[in-house]
């Protein structure tokens, strides 16, 4: 594990995800409504209940869903539009790995998406080599992806995105299946990357050091600040709504 590897700070790119009066209805109802952010901090925290649109919001930022309103922009590119930028700038971790990896072995996995860059196969193999010694997971190359553990294939699916290098990357509850020293290693290393990280989660703790949280309910944008202003309050609603018996109060 190379927590102490931290990038230079002076490496970070310029970054921006620049949201717009976004609005996805899907099966005729409204998901997302009228979401507009402009994302330029390093650390962008995506709370809110089950089905207030966290990943749906995910996976406009990626590119991957193409709003029916308003406009997303990441670097000032559509990604939506430009699948060859979103690839480069835009790496996008799932809520469940099995949704995500592709190939029978642990390098393959990770060299696959740095062919698709462009690296020749052999230089792809060697930088994702380099990806797993990083982890102290050089033992692991030759393993069958399938026989990892939940929390093995969600480390696998980071060091490939991270891997490519990416300017943003998206993460949707990616620590859900890991163990406390596996998660704590894992934020660990995340702080010191270049990249601009949106991570959506139910879970306050794994946001509070970062530097800006959007809170979502009912697919609006209910509040957005830093996270000394916005987890207490986000904390105190949860409990709220944990309290009562009237189950209407749960997300559709
Ligand atoms: N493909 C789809 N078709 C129809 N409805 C969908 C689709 N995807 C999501 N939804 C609905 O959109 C709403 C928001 O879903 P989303 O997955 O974005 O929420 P979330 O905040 O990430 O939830 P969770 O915390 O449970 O993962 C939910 O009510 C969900 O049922």
């Amino acid at each position: 594990m190379a927590a102490g590897s931290k990038e230079q700070p002076g490496t970070r790119p310029r970054m921006s995800v620049d949201l717009r009066g976004i609005g996805v209805t899907l099966a005729g109802r409204a998901v997302l409504r009228d979401v507009t952010a402009r994302l330029a901090e390093g650390r962008i925290g995506i709370v809110g209940r089950n089905g207030s649109g966290k990943t749906t919001l995910a996976r406009v930022i990626a590119g991957l869903i193409v709003p029916d309103a308003g406009d997303a922009r990441t670097f000032g590119i559509d990604m939506a539009k430009d699948r060859r930028a979103a690839l480069k700038d835009v790496g996008i971790i799932f809520q469940n790995p099995d949704h995500q990896i592709i190939f029978p072995t642990v390098i393959e996995e990770i060299a696959f998406g740095l062919a698709q860059q462009g690296l020749r196969q052999s230089q792809a193999e060697a930088e994702a080599q380099q990806m797993l010694v990083r982890f102290g997971k050089a033992h692991w190359a030759d393993a069958a992806t399938h026989s990892l553990s939940q929390g093995q294939k969600q480390l696998l699916c980071l060091m490939s995105v991270l891997a490519m290098r990416p300017g943003v990357i998206v993460m949707d509850e990616p620590f859900s299946g890991l163990d406390i020293p596996t998660r704590l290693q894992l934020m660990r290393y995340l702080d010191g990357i270049a990249a601009q990280v949106v991570l959506v989660t139910h879970d306050p703790a794994q946001v509070r050091g970062f530097d800006r949280i959007l809170w979502l309910e009912g697919g609006r944008l209910i509040a957005d600040g830093p996270p000394a202003q916005v987890l207490p309050a986000f904390e105190a609603q949860m409990l709220d709504w944990g309290g009562m018996d009237d189950l209407a109060h749960l997300a559709h």
